[in-house]
């Protein structure tokens, strides 16, 4: 009875799956022929505008104005739709939504009913319903010869459903269903019903259901070391946070792996899409560190969207510097607290007299010898000086009080009592005097120019910095900060000091030299001759998003990491912007979070804040994330940690390096490269992270070596964190660092201890004991 009752089940299941196939194979055929469809209207649309495009050469500039700017917007946008064909994205049709009947019934402008609710009767009694209408959702919107639409923008308000609705409030959506496609081919569908209580029909049939849903196929994929779009799959608190509105400030947090840094990057997009002209004044996406930037600039393409947002790291906002070096801890500290402007700002003024500044000014002017000695020009100087002018923008008003000090001394200035006669004679002596290239000189010798880095190399004097910082960093703090500026290159908080500078400093005050001339042209004159190149529209475009400081909307992307003065920096780029502002202040590395939060709300201003918290973790599995919890727990204590979305049964690892930290790493990446299909990261502290690179050797590319402070934003299939403790002693900030490198795995933990980390005899060291 039971071997024959076991035969039945076993019988049921494959016939169980091969229906389970059929219907697979049947909504993927019907995917299929609505794929084809899009396709054969963008081709008709390609050739339109081939069409379009040859007409218009082959007649010229012929047609009113106006029709010829509608042409040219045909040909732009069928070359936007040909680009993408040519791209052959993976999913360019990823959604699929199918509707009761909306509340109004009503069409809206993009051919969707906007009822947020089904209509009064689209549910009968009996548990039944009709799909009234079904809308496909892509990465760009398609109409049919009849307007329309056979796949609506993601971003378009009636894509919004696809995103927001969930059992627990569905409104008019039956069943979400993601499409997975390459090229031109349906690969498959993943569907989840939002109502599963009712029995929904779709043209007399009922409608299937196909898979376990996409967000949790789209979890446990290996990971690369470039970010996805989550476009498929972006869930209902996201959504909200995507479409805000953009007034003011958006404000969001969240812990690790909620999503954060994806929805920033979505955000840009939507925000392109709703309002493309009032965001061509450009979107900054400001990223902790250049991996961080790496790891995501290929999303935004991947969304349509280029050209209009710069994805820049926080140490490559200052054109012609780039950060390269990293800062102990207690040197970060202080060049990143506020207490810096007061040091920069004496600084600067301070710069002004280098060695060697000249102590006596002698100029020859109506025949007269006439000198300034030091203590009058210290006096000119001190005059100057005055006030909180920008410096270089002083050098105008310095040179005036020496003409009016040498004008003094020449007698001259009784000799006429008639005021305009007198005028011509001052006017004259100034003349005089300051076309001597003795006077020049003296001026560009007393008063130099000061550039930024010239400034920032002056405080590489521990004597000179210790005055200008007096009372302001202790002598601990100047000694460390200076042997660091005497380093070849900037550290990321170096950055943030240049940009000050450059706004203590003030733009120069003379106009710049021209460019010299060849002297091979200035013998044939052939730059006369020469026609000046003019520079096409998309050079301009190109050099004005170059030369671009300030932008329409800035978004910051791990806000908990800035310090004030890099606030203040990114503050500068956004005067008049709109924020989107994101972060987790559990996560922070820098040590005075108050001080940060103090100079953050400084750059924002009084702008109003729409806050938005983001509470579930995709990225780690539960078993990793309440590992992680316990570091939270001792680093904020009673902070909440995000509700981890999967479980894999897979219980992080622990392994003590007993002789050799290299041998135990090694081995523990190497069993994990082979554990999963994608990438592995190994953090290390940051004092170690250059042997860390060597002990992975030869390992192949898909494991790499992170410092913790390295690690920020980054994720990958499995991670090796070694010695926590190591990590949670680096800095006054060492714990939360270390609750970020332990938030890193998308699947697999191992933490390597060593001796410092009193593990127990199973291996967990004391920060991860309960
Ligand atoms: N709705 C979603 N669908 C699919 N994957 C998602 C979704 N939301 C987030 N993810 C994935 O979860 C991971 C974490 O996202 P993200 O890096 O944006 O989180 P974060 O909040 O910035 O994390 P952290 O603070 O740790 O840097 C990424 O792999 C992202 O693609």
């Amino acid at each position: 009875m039971a071997a024959q009752a076991q035969q039945d089940s076993a019988v049921d299941s494959v016939h169980d799956s091969v229906r389970e196939d059929s219907v697979r194979d049947r909504e993927i055929s019907v995917e299929q022929a609505h794929l084809d469809r899009v396709y054969h209207r963008l081709e008709e649309k390609i050739h339109e505008a081939e069409f379009l495009m040859n007409d218009a050469a082959q007649r010229g500039q012929v047609g009113t104005p106006g029709a010829l700017a509608e042409r040219d917007a045909q040909v732009f946008r069928a070359g936007v739709h040909l680009s993408r064909l040519n791209n052959e994205f993976e999913d360019f049709l990823f959604g699929r939504i199918d509707l009761l009947l909306g509340k109004d019934g009503k069409k809206g402008p993009d051919g969707a009913y906007t009822a947020v609710e089904p209509a009064e009767g689209a549910l009968r009694p009996d548990g039944t319903a009709d799909i009234a209408e079904t809308l496909h959702i892509g990465r760009i919107g398609v109409l049919d010869e009849d307007y329309a639409p056979l796949v609506i923008d993601w971003r378009a308000p009636a894509a919004a459903p696809f995103y927001r609705s969930t059992p627990v409030d569905p409104g008019r959506v039956v069943r979400r269903r993601v499409i997975r496609s390459k090229g031109r081919r349906v690969l498959g569908v993943e569907d989840d019903l939002m109502r599963p209580e009712i029995k929904a029909s779709l043209d007399g049939e009922e409608l299937a259901v196909v898979g376990d849903g996409a967000l949790m196929a789209a979890l446990g994929q290996a990971r690369t070391h470039s970010m996805r779009d989550i476009v498929a799959s972006i869930q209902a608190e996201q959504d909200l946070v995507i479409r805000a509105p953009a007034a003011s400030v958006t404000y969001v947090e969240g812990g690790p792996g909620t999503g954060k840094t994806a929805v920033a990057l979505h955000r840009a997009a939507y925000l392109l899409y709703q309002d493309r002209r009032r965001y061509a004044g450009g979107i900054l996406i400001v990223s902790p560190t250049p991996l961080l930037v790496a790891y995501t600039e290929g999303v935004l393409p991947s969304l349509g969207e280029e050209g209009q947002v710069a994805i820049r790291a926080i140490g490559s906002l200052v054109d012609g510097a780039e950060a390269t070096l990293y800062d102990s801890p207690a040197t970060a500290r202080a060049k990143g607290s506020s207490r810096m402007l007061k040091v920069l700002r004496r600084a600067a003024r301070g710069a002004l007299e280098p060695e060697g500044s000249p102590t006596l000014l002698r100029v020859v002017a109506f025949g007269r010898r006439l000198e300034l000695e030091a203590e009058e020009l210290a006096g000119i100087r001190r005059t100057a000086l005055g006030g909180t002018a920008p410096v270089n923008l002083l050098r105008p008003r310095a040179r005036r009080l020496l003409l009016d000090a040498l004008w003094a001394k020449s007698g001259a200035a009784g000799r006429h009592t008639d005021p305009e006669l007198a005028a011509e004679l001052r006017s004259s002596f100034d003349e005089d005097v300051s076309s001597e290239d003795s006077f020049l000189a003296f001026l560009d010798a007393w008063w130099p120019e000061l550039t930024p880095a010239a400034v920032l190399a002056a405080m590489a004097d521990e004597r000179k910095l210790g005055r200008w910082a007096r009372r302001v960093l202790n002598p601990g703090e100047v000694r460390k900060v200076a042997r660091s500026l005497r380093r070849e290159g900037h550290s990321v908080h170096d950055i943030a000091l240049l940009d000050e500078l450059q706004a203590v400093l003030g733009a120069p005050a003379r106009p710049r030299k021209r460019r010299e001339l060849d002297p091979l042209e200035q013998l044939t004159g052939l730059e006369e001759l020469m026609p000046q190149r003019e520079e096409t529209q998309r050079e301009r475009a190109e050099r004005l998003a170059q030369e671009r400081t300030e932008y329409a909307h800035v978004i910051v992307d791990e806000a908990q990491d800035l310090t004030p003065m890099q606030w203040r920096m990114v503050g500068r780029r956004g005067r008049h912007a709109t924020w989107t502002v994101v972060g987790d202040p559990a996560q922070s590395s820098w040590s005075d979070p108050d001080e940060a939060a103090a100079a953050r709300d400084e750059a924002l201003g009084t702008r109003p804040r729409r806050r938005f918290e983001l509470t579930v973790n995709y990225r780690n599995p539960a078993e990793i994330a309440e590992l992680a919890a316990k570091v939270l727990a001792l680093a904020m204590p009673g902070s909440q940690s995000p509700a981890a979305v999967r479980s894999t049964g897979v219980e992080p690892r622990f392994a003590v390096a007993a002789d050799s930290l290299e041998e135990t790493v090694r081995a523990e990446a190497a069993r994990l490269l082979d554990l999963v299909d994608g990438t592995v990261g190994v953090v290390v502290a940051m004092n170690r992270r250059e042997e860390a690179r060597r002990w992975l050797a030869g390992l192949g590319d898909r494991v790499v070596a992170l410092g913790s402070l390295e690690a920020k934003g980054l994720e990958y299939d499995a991670t090796v964190v070694v010695s926590p403790a190591e990590v949670a002693d680096e800095s006054p900030a060492g714990l939360r660092v270390l609750y970020v490198a332990l938030t890193r795995a998308t699947q697999q933990l191992t933490v390597v201890s060593c001796e410092r980390d009193e593990p127990d005899a199973a291996g967990v060291p004391d920060l991860l004991r309960d």
